[in-house]
Order: C-alpha cells, then structure tokens, then sequence
C-alpha cells in the first residue's frame, strides 16, 4: 500500500516520512518546497513538487501511485504571521485542506490522518488537557487548524471517508541516526532557539515572560519527540487501516517543563553557560499546555525518547550538522 505525505519536506513529515519508508511502506511526497527542503526527503521517497490543493495532481498521484491513506502535513506554522496575514493562512490551511479532502473523498481514500496542534485548546487552563475539552483558539492559526477538523469531521459523517486528528504539543528533537531535523532558519521555537544560543549563533537567550500563574512562572509545555510523533502516526494509520472509529488523538507525554527548566537541561547539556535574559511576555502564550495521553496510549503508543536531556542532544547535534552543512 502507499500513502501520500502531504509536506514531507518539512520537519515533522520528514520524521515521518523515515518512520513509513523504516515500516516498509511505500511514500509519496507531495511539497511545494514553500518551507520544507528537497534534502530533506530520502531517496526511497518519492518526491512530488505541487500544491497539496492540485485536485487534478492529486488525482493523478492516487491512480498513478494505489495510494490507499493521506498522511496531511502542509500547513503554514507560523502564529505572529497568521495574525498578520490570516488570509494566507485560511488559504494555505483551510481552503487547500478542503480541496484535498474532496478528493480524498472522490478517490475513495480509506484513511485520512490531520496535523492538529494543542493551540486548539487556547486558555483552557486544565492541569491536564483531554481531547474532550471544547476547543477554545486563540489565533487564525488554530482556528485554522480547528475549522479543517471539523470539515474532517462532517465530511466522515457524510462519506466513507475515516481520519485521525493528531494534535501535536511542543514537538522537538531530531533523528538520533542525525537522518533529518528542524532546519527552518528563522525557526521560533524554544529548544531550538536555545540550542543555537549555546553554540553561539545568537549571543543571549530571552524567556518571555517569568509572570505567569506557574511554579516558577515561566511557561509549561509537553515537549514531544519527533521521531515518537512520527510513530504515533504509524499507530494511528493501523489503527484506521484495521477498521478502527475516527479519532481525536493528543500526541505528547503527559507532563511538563518549564522554560527555565529547559534553559537548565540545553546548558548541562552543552556545556555552555550561556547569557539569559528576562523579557516580557510575548502574548499570546497560553500558561500551561500538558496532554492527557490515556487514548493514544490505549492504542499501544509507546514513546521511546520521553527524556529533556536525550531531546536537547538530538537538537544540538541537528544544529551543529546545519552549521557545518552551510560552512561546506
Ligand atoms: N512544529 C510544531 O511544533 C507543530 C506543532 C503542532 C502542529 N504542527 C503541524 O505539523 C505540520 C508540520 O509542521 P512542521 O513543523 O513540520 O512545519 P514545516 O514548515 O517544516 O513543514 C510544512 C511543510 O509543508 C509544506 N507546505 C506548506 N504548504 C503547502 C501546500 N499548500 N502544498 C504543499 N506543501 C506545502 C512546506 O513546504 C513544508 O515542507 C503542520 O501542519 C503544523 O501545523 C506543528
Ligand atoms: O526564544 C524563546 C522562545 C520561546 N520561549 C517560550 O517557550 C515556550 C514555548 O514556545 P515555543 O517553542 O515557541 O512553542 P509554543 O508557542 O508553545 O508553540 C508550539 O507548540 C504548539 C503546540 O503546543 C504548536 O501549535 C506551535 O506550532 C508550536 O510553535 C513559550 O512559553 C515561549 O514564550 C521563550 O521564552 N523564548
């Protein structure tokens, strides 16, 4: 069987693109290079240069291809940008969605798997947020991210069609065989942000904001590992594949850690004490975002990298391989 990885030249699809190609299955990429990279894709990969909207390439790819299960990763990431442009983003990730989704339909497609995100939840402010609480976005980004989950859900209710929405928590690390990374230049995110700090491509680390209602006020978040992500796709798509419901899956491990703590974690790693400084918040940053993981667990999920320290290794090896690709 083959399956279709919409944005496997990205960092998350990359990961899974290994995980399938690692399963035996055969993988299409279809990217339209806008943030992922054509090194990114391994050879045993096919790549496809396009839209993920193309009905027409898309339905080419299915009858040229057999592919029985689209694995949807192309979305545009980046929540300052929604809230200054939210029309590109309802474009790129709510319109090309629901084109793909028809054709998903239109082919027959069994299995549908969704890259959702935990900003669905906004503000909830549980200790531990289950995939039951009403979504609550606080950005364009999520809603868009929301609005295609439900385009999912109705459409499932309509047609034979059946999915899995993941939603994603704070997704770090690389492949510990050092195969693929986060390799977005301009990326935000925390560990890798710090994890450049300490090797000196930026002179100081700034957490933003130390006021919140936390232990020690800085920001709470699940740090989930890529590769344990990709595989939870695997699960996911078996557990379509062998006639399971729709689902709703939260993807992270159930407990968290502070920015401070992973400031501790990236310098007992490195070896670098690096500068950090304390700036106010940057808005928007909801306190506290920890899964409760009972459901992807009852599907047999077992994390392999569930460790701060393993997790900051694999990025700052990802970061030195950047540095010493471009310097090549
Ligand atoms: N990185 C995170 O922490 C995180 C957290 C939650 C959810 N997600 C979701 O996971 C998915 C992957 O994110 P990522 O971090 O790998 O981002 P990324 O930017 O590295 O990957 C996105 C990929 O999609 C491609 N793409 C974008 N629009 C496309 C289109 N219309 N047609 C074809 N290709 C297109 C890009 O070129 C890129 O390769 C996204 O849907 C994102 O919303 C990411
Ligand atoms: O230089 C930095 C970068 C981040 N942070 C803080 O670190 C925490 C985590 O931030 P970041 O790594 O940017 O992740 P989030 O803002 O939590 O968002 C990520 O995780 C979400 C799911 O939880 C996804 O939807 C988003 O796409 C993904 O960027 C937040 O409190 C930030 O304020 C800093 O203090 N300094």
């Amino acid at each position: 069987m083959t399956v279709l990885v919409t944005g496997g030249a990205g960092y998350i699809g990359s990961h899974m693109v290994l995980e399938l190609i690692d399963a035996g299955e055969q993988v299409i990429v279809l990217d339209d290079l806008s943030t992922g990279f054509r090194w990114s894709v391994p050879p045993a990969a096919t790549l496809v240069i396009g839209d993920a909207g193309d009905q027409a390439l898309v339905s080419r790819l299915i009858d040229e291809h057999g592919i029985d299960s689209i694995l949807h990763f192309a979305a545009k990431i980046v929540v300052p940008e929604s809230v200054a442009d939210p029309l590109a983003y309802y474009l790129n990730n709510v319109v090309k969605s629901r084109a793909l989704i028809e054709t998903a339909v239109a082919k027959g497609i069994k299995s549908f798997i969704f890259s959702s995100t935990a900003t669905v939840y906004g503000n909830a402010g549980a200790s531990l947020l289950s995939e039951d609480l009403p979504v609550a976005p606080i950005n364009p980004y999520g809603r868009t991210k929301v609005m295609t989950e439900w385009m999912l859900e109705d459409t499932c209710k309509a047609h034979g069609l059946r999915y899995a929405v993941l939603r994603y928590f704070n997704v770090a690390g690389a492949d510990p065989k050092g195969r693929s990374g986060q390799s977005t230049p301009r990326a935000t995110h925390l560990i890798k942000v710090a994890a450049q700090v300490a090797l000196g491509r930026q002179l100081y680390f700034e957490v933003l904001g130390t006021d919140y209602d936390t232990p020690d006020g800085t920001c709470v978040r699940d740090y989930v590992q890529v590769n344990d992500l990709a595989h939870a796709h695997l699960v996911a798509l078996r557990h379509l594949r062998e006639g399971g419901e729709s689902i709703v899956l939260n993807c992270g491990y159930g407990h968290g850690a502070s920015v401070l703590d992973v400031i501790k974690v990236v310098k007992e790693v490195s070896g670098v004490d690096f500068e950090v400084r304390i700036s106010p918040r940057r808005g928007g940053d909801p306190a506290r975002l920890v899964a409760k993981v009972d459901r992807i667990r009852g599907l047999g999920w077992q994390p392999k990298y569930d460790n701060l320290a393993d997790i900051v290794a694999q990025a700052l090896r990802w970061e030195r391989f950047l540095a010493d690709r471009k310097a090549a």
